[in-house]
This record gives structure tokens, C-alpha cells and sequence, in this order.
């Protein structure tokens, strides 16, 4: 593809060098750079693009985008933006030819729910014969293809190879999870976004952020780029703010919610240890809904994804059909089988409000005590370490502390920030650094019609571990070790 095309729609502060020359492929790594590459230099939180311009240009860069000064290379064309990152994103957009333009993409944003609520929303849409690509925490899927996710939202190169794949695949809709990380860093940039949603917004990723005004702002990003519709959960104080905001756009807002009477809600909730039944009421329609995942909070992820496909104009039965044909969601609220008399509940409650919501959950259908194992990922938002201590210990009756992916950090210091929180309150606890021992001893301490919740790492099936990725499963290693009991 001619240089010329690929930067037609790129805002340059100076261009120095040739532009009607053939590129062959784009990298923002140096170490993935080939022949006729366009290098995009970007500043990162560990290390600066800039400084691999070397190896780029020995890997076969002939082009360099960059958003400092770079001194002139014989033979490469070097472009000046004011964010490299946002000139990613335009660049692999034109790449692969603008995919976005004619697809329906479905984005979702918020704290806790994204990876439910475009599960959700995808089967819906399978169900009644609308192929729907994925792209999120678990795995970005294409029709039967299935691709490990590193990101929850890939960088925008990947993304648009992703939207590609799916054009020339024919599947037009796609759900997927908008992180704050990817609307800060504009990896989404650019996408021709038909549908925002906004879930919830609570205390995470403040390591990055720094306080949660930005962090509310970087979801909010989210609804200035989309042709359709938001689609805004009113009953949270953000949602609210949010939807307050953004009235002025020309695209349709949708609320929804259950406090309040939004344009979408849910009357007549009961909730029980299998699941939920409402009675759903949008503006044009109203029914009996069921669902296979208990909690308020389930209500709250199908009346988003009911949300959207009543933007799309399903009907009430399309509807109905597609949400009650889910058994659920890999590592969400998910059962352990094959438990015999233990009830082993694997979550991916990482968050100080997703612990809450899981907990108070079972705290609904509990008969006798619950015993919570959790830990909390290293190299990330150190303040919910305490809040998470707290909320286990006043929701549980007995706590196991231990390590989640720890990264670099000492798992150790980890457990101890985590510590503060629970010795707040009265519940008994146990720090045990191996999260297979320490899932052992929930299940040694596991009575009659005690429920285990395991929280944090709900589908994963590694740890991290200093430099090191372990194979771990949570709900592998239950079933395990229950086996070994036998
Ligand atoms: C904090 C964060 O989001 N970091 C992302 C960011 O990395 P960075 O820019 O800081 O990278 P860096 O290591 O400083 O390197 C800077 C530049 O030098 C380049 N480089 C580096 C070394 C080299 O030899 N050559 C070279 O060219 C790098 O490729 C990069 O372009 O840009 C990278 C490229 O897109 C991302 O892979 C990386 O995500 C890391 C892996 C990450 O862990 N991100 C998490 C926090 C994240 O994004 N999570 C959200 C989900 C959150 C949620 O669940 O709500 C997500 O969407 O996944
Ligand atoms: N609407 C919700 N409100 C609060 N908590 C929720 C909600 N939906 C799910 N949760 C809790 O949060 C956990 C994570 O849910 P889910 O994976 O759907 O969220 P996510 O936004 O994709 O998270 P991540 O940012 O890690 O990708 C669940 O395991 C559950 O405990
Ligand atoms: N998307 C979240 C996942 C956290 C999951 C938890 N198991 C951990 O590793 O901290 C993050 O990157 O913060
Ligand atoms: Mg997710």
C-alpha cells in the first residue's frame, strides 16, 4: 500500500522524506518490525518507542512515526504527530482498509459486567442468526475462531486486523468490552462505534488513572463516537452524570436501570440461588424475562444487553428467546461441577464492588457459613487491596487470603495490604501465599451447606508469578483437589 493513502487522514505537524513510497506492514515494537514497516514510535509507562528507532530501522523500517524530534535517516521518511498513538490507530484503520465504516460494533464500557453483557449480547444476536464477532477478556472470537485476548482491548493494530478478519468473514456486528485503558491510551480511537454502553463505575485502575474523575472521563470518551445509540445505566451515579451530559448529542439515549423508572427497566425481580426472573418493560414492549445467573447485578447485565437488541430491533420474543438460551458465562458466578456435597462458586471478582455484589449474592441463598478465598493482582491499583480485605471479612464467615497473579510484587506484601482491610473486621482469616493450599484448606474447612466462593481470577487459567505464567485453574484445581480427598 502506497505511504501516500495510508497517511491521508493523519493530522502531521511535518513530514521529512519521500510518501510515495510501497509499505508493507505497521509495528509500534521494534522487535516486530519487517521489511518496508512502518515503525510508530510511542511513549509508554515502562519505556519509549523513540529509543528502538535503531533496531526498527536494522529490522527493515522505512518509515517512522513519531511524536518527538528525530534526527534525519538517509533513505527513511520520518512523520511528526502530536500522539503517535492516535496515528496508530487512524493508520491501521486505513491499513486494513477502514473495516469499521459499514460494521455494527457494540461497545461496551464500565468497571464491572463488560465481558457478561457482550457475551450476553452476542448470543442473543447468534440466536437469531445475526453473526456476531467477540472481543474481550476471555478471547477474541470470530464465528468458530477463537483468539487468546492479552488485552482486554487489543491496541488498535490488532483491533483492526481483528474487524477486518470479520468483514471479509461476513460477520458484520460485533460485541466488545471498551476498557478505560484503551480509551485513555486511543486504541479505540477513531472506531465507528453504532451502540455505547455504560455499565457501572467503582473504585479500579487508579494506579493508572489516578483519581476517578479521569477514569470517568476516559469511559466517557466511549459516547462521543457513536452513530446509534448509548446506552447509559442511570441508577449509577456516573451513568447518571454520563447520560446527563450527553443528552445534547444527536445520537438516541437509553437508560436503564431498576431504582429508577429508566427508559428500559426491571419491575417484580426475584431472585433465586439459580438465577432471576423479572418482568421487563421498554417503551415499545413488556414481558417475562428469566435468566441463568443469580444477583441483582445479573439483572443489571441482561437489561443492558436486552438493551441493545432492543436498539438493534429484535422483538420481545427474539429477545426472550436469545437471553434464556444462556447457561452463563466461563468464570462468572460459575458452579464447580462434579462437587458432590460442596458448593464451589468460581468468580472474577477482582474489584472491591464485584467482591460486594458476588458476596451479598450468596449471602441471598447461603444456609449456613461462607468462606471466601481471594487475593489481588500485583503491578496494579494497590487502594482496593484494603477495601477487598474489609468487604471479604464483613461478608464472610472465614477468609483465606492469598496470592492472585502477583507479577512482580512479593506476594507476601500483597496479602498484608490486604490484611489491614479484613482485621477492620471480626471475620476469622488465614494468610496462605499458595492459592492451591489455600483452596485445600477452604475445602478441609468446607461443612455441610458451606458455600466456597473462589474470587479474582474467575476464567484465567494461569498465575503470574514473577516473570513466570504457571497453568492454574481455579476450578480445575477444586475439582482436583476434591478427587484427591476422596
Ligand atoms: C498500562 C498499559 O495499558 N500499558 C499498555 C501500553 O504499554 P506501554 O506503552 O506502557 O509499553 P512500554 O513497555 O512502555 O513500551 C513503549 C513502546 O515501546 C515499544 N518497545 C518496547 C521495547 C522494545 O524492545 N521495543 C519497542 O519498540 C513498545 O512496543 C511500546 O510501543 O501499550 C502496550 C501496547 O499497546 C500495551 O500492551 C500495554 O498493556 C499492558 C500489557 C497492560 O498490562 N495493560 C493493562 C493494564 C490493560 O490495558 N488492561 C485493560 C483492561 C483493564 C480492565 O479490565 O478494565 C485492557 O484493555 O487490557
Ligand atoms: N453489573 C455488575 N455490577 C457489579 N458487579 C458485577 C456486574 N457484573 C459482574 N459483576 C462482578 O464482576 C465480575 C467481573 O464481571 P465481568 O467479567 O463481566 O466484568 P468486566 O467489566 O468485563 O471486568 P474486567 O474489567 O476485568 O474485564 C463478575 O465476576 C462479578 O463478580
Ligand atoms: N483486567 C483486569 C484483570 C484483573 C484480574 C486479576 N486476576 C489480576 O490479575 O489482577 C486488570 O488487568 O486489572
Ligand atoms: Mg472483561
Amino acid at each position: 500500500m502506497k505511504l501516500k493513502a495510508l497517511i491521508e487522514n493523519l493530522s502531521v505537524i511535518d513530514i521529512n522524506g519521500e510518501v510515495n513510497i510501497d509499505v508493507e506492514g505497521i509495528a509500534y515494537d521494534s522487535r516486530k518490525v519487517k521489511k518496508n514497516y512502518i515503525f510508530v514510535c510511542m511513549v509508554g509507562m515502562k519505556t519509549d518507542g523513540h529509543k528502538y528507532i535503531d533496531q526498527a530501522i536494522k529490522g527493515g523500517a522505512k518509515v517512522l512515526i513519531v511524536q518527538k524530534d528525530v534526527a534525519a535517516i538517509k533513505g527513511v521518511t520520518i512523520i511528526k504527530v502530536e500522539n503517535s498513538r492516535k496515528a496508530l490507530s487512524v493508520i491501521s484503520s486505513n491499513f486494513y482498509k477502514n473495516p469499521t465504516e459499514n460494521m455494527d460494533i457494540i461497545g461496551v464500557t464500565g468497571t464491572n459486567g463488560k465481558t457478561t453483557i457482550t457475551y450476553l449480547i452476542r448470543n442473543i444476536l447468534e440466536k437469531n442468526g445475526i453473526h456476531t464477532g467477540l472481543i474481550g477478556t476471555i478471547a477474541h472470537k470470530i464465528l468458530d475462531k477463537e483468539y487468546k485476548a492479552n488485552n482486554t482491548t487489543p491496541e488498535s493494530l490488532e483491533l483492526q486486523k481483528l474487524f477486518k478478519e470479520m468483514k471479509d468473514l461476513k460477520v458484520n456486528t460485533c460485541a466488545m468490552e471498551v476498557s478505560s485503558h484503551s480509551l485513555a491510551l486511543d486504541r479505540v480511537a477513531g472506531i465507528n462505534f453504532k451502540i455505547g454502553v455504560f455499565t457501572n463505575l467503582t473504585r479500579d485502575h487508579l494506579d493508572f488513572h489516578e483519581n476517578i474523575e479521569n477514569y470517568k472521563n476516559a469511559k466517557a470518551k466511549l459516547f462521543y463516537q457513536t452513530t446509534l445509540a448509548n446506552i447509559i445505566n442511570i441508577d449509577d451515579p456516573y451513568g447518571d452524570e454520563i447520560a446527563k451530559e450527553i443528552n445534547v448529542l444527536d445520537t438516541k439515549l437509553i437508560t436503564y436501570g431498576i431504582k429508577r423508572k429508566a427508559d428500559i427497566y426491571a419491575e417484580d425481580i426475584r431472585i433465586s440461588p439459580k438465577g432471576a426472573e423479572f418482568t421487563l418493560i421498554t417503551p415499545t414492549f413488556k414481558g417475562s424475562i428469566s435468566i441463568a445467573t443469580p444477583g441483582m447485578f445479573s439483572v443489571y447485565n441482561a437489561l443492558a444487553a436486552i438493551s441493545v437488541c432492543y436498539a438493534l430491533g429484535l422483538s420481545y420474543e427474539q429477545i426472550k428467546n436469545g437471553i434464556e438460551s444462556v447457561k452463563g458465562v466461563p468464570g462468572r458466578f460459575e458452579a464447580v461441577q462434579d462437587t458432590k456435597n460442596h458448593t464451589i462458586i468460581v468468580d472474577y471478582s477482582h474489584t472491591p464492588d464485584a467482591l460486594e455484589n458476588a458476596l451479598n449474592t450468596i449471602k441471598e441463598f447461603a444456609e449456613r457459613r461462607i468462606i471466601t478465598v481471594f487475593g489481588c493482582g500485583g503491578d496494579r491499583d494497590k487502594t482496593k487491596r484494603p477495601m477487598m480485605g474489609e468487604i471479604a471479612g464483613k461478608l464472610s464467615d472465614f477468609c483465606i487470603i492469598t496470592s492472585d497473579n502477583p507479577r512482580s510484587e512479593n506476594p507476601i506484601n500483597i496479602i498484608k495490604d490486604i490484611e489491614v482491610g479484613i482485621k477492620k473486621t471480626y471475620c476469622k482469616y488465614k494468610m496462605i501465599v499458595d492459592r492451591k493450599e489455600a483452596i485445600k484448606e477452604a475445602i478441609k474447612n468446607c461443612g455441610e451447606k458451606d458455600i466456597i466462593l473462589i474470587a479474582g481470577k474467575g476464567h484465567e487459567t494461569y498465575q503470574i508469578i514473577g516473570e513466570k505464567t504457571i497453568d492454574f485453574d481455579d476450578r480445575k484445581i477444586a475439582q482436583e483437589i476434591l478427587r484427591e480427598e476422596i
